[in-house]
């Protein structure tokens, strides 16, 4: 059975669902391929639960704050309001008729199954082949990589799938792996009364960032009360009914806990999607693209499928690219120089362009700083809860800022203007002599312009 269509979106997350709207919006006849759920990862198992948890989170820190700020204040925490705003709010109880619904007004053929390259402009869905008159847009995102470590994939240990579900806090939670979703999961739970260890194999949480950042991690959930371990790779997991025993190197007595949520990254399945019918080798970690999002003669690819940054912003921006070049219309290419990152701990930590060492690897002469947030006087104000830092990487030849990671209260707020500065390449001098409101966080980072030289 053969069908026609201009454009065939095979995946329909935040990157396709983007990019088949878009295109059926300006007249083209659009068939959108979904396997799950409408919307993908994101708002159903990704960054909108995990988001809900952390705001509750949140308002418990704070409560306790107030404590020390303003007087009694007790508070009883309640997983169950979470579950139930995660379950009746945010995710319509894992359905996507909402999304669904918008996407076939705005004239999207959604096809409900999996989809399968065939070969050029040519996607399967099961018995029906569906071929694209101006090509394929590949978006089927991603999904965890569960590592191969003695045991675990014979023992019912959790992904985020599992822990966006949770609707009874497990009295113990043994974290595998100190990255974004390791470290938000991690902090949230225990804030909730959850006792968690996080197993992290690198020397330190949150590794893509700076040094800074993932040691301000570590001390921000072990005040919490994580144990936090670091430079630890798990061996062996084993499962008895009850609860997890994951065995570290070096160590006897294996770490116990009643749960076991795996974190230790995203890999994706080429192979699945038949990339082999179109050239591409099924064995790779992405689908590398050209900066227009081209994968290949009529072939594009967006979201975390490209390797080059798994956020929801990176696969609506590298969407919008797309949907412009399949349309002809001329535009701006593809450049990851400011790609912002925000890790929604608290202290929520967020960086934007190089790190220092990144930098430095690059060839570039680099000059950097760091100021305290408790050394500026909105610091100082706010009192508990004010850990955090401004540090920023300057390109000393071209007087420009290249990276820099803000971290503290409002972190990721703070770090609009800092994203800015590195997009446009605002000249440091400029940025020295702006006027920056007294008394907020973001005024931290005028002592860190100050100190680059
Ligand atoms: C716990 C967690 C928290 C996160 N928090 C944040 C955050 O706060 N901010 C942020 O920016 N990012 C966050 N992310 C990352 C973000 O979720 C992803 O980067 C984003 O969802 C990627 O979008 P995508 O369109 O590439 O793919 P996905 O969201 O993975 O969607 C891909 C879709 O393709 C479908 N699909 C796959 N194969 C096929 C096939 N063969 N045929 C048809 N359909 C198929 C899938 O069912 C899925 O619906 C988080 C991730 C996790 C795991
Ligand atoms: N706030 C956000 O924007 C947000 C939140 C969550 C996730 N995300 C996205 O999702 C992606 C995936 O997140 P993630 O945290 O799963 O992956 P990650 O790759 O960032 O971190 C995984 C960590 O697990 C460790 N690890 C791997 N195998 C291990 C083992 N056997 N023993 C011990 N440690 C091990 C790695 O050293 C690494 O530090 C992120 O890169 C990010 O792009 C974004």
């Amino acid at each position: 059975m053969g069908e026609q269509a201009d454009v065939v979106v095979v995946g329909l997350g935040p990157g396709g669902e983007h990019v088949a709207g878009a295109l059926a919006e300006a007249g083209l006849d659009v068939v959108g391929v979904e396997a799950e759920l409408v919307g993908g990862e994101c708002p159903y198992w990704a960054c909108v639960p995990s988001k809900i948890m952390i705001r509750a989170g949140n308002s418990l820190a704070e409560a306790r704050r107030a404590a020390i700020l303003a007087g009694t204040v007790e508070v009883s925490a309640d997983w169950g309001r979470v579950a139930d705003r995660i379950r009746e709010e945010a995710t319509d109880g894992w359905n996507d008729r909402a999304a669904a619904g918008r996407l076939t007004a705005k004239g999207v053929r959604l096809v409900r199954g999996r989809g399968r390259l065939t070969g050029p402009r040519r996607v399967a869905v099961g018995e029906t082949v569906y071929e694209a008159r101006r090509g394929v847009v590949l978006a089927t995102g991603s999904r965890p990589r569960i590592p191969a470590v003695d045991g675990l994939a014979a023992t019912p240990y959790w992904t985020n799938r599992d822990v966006m579900k949770v609707e009874q806090l497990p009295a113990s939670l043994l974290v595998l792996g100190g990255g974004p979703v390791g470290v938000e999961i991690a902090q949230v739970f225990a804030w909730f009364g959850c006792a968690v260890t996080v197993i992290e194999g690198g020397e330190r949480l949150l590794s893509r960032e700076e040094p800074e950042a993932g040691e301000l991690a570590a001390a921000a959930l072990r005040a919490d009360g994580v144990s936090v371990l670091t430079g630890v790779r798990a061996e062996r997991v084993e499962h008895d009914g009850a609860g997890f025993a994951v065995w570290v190197q070096g160590e006897q007595e294996p770490l116990r806990g009643q749960r076991l949520l795996v974190a230790a990254g995203r890999g994706v399945d080429l192979a699945g999607i038949g990339v082999a019918a179109v050239g591409l080798d099924p064995a790779a970690r992405s689908v590398p693209t050209d900066a227009r999002m081209r994968a290949g003669d009529g072939l594009w690819a967006v979201g975390d499928i490209t390797g080059v940054g798994a956020f929801t912003h990176m696969a609506t921006y590298q969407a919008q690219i797309a949907v412009g070049d399949i349309l002809g219309r001329p535009g701006p290419t593809a450049d990851y120089r400011a790609l912002p990152r925000v890790t929604f701990t608290d202290p929520e930590i967020a960086a934007v362009g190089l790190t220092e060492q990144q930098a430095r690897e690059q060839g570039l002469r680099v000059r950097t700083s760091l100021v305290p947030i408790d050394s500026s006087t909105r610091g100082f104000i706010h009192g508990p809860g004010n850990d955090g830092f401004v540090k920023l990487v300057a390109d000393v030849d071209r007087g420009v800022l290249v990276g820099a990671t803000s971290a503290g209260p409002a972190g990721g707020e703070v770090l609009y203007g800092l994203a800015v500065a590195v997009h446009a390449q605002v000249p440091v001098t400029s940025l020295q002599h702006m006027i920056y409101a007294y008394p907020t966080f973001h005024r931290a980072v005028l002592p860190a312009l100050e100190a680059l030289h």
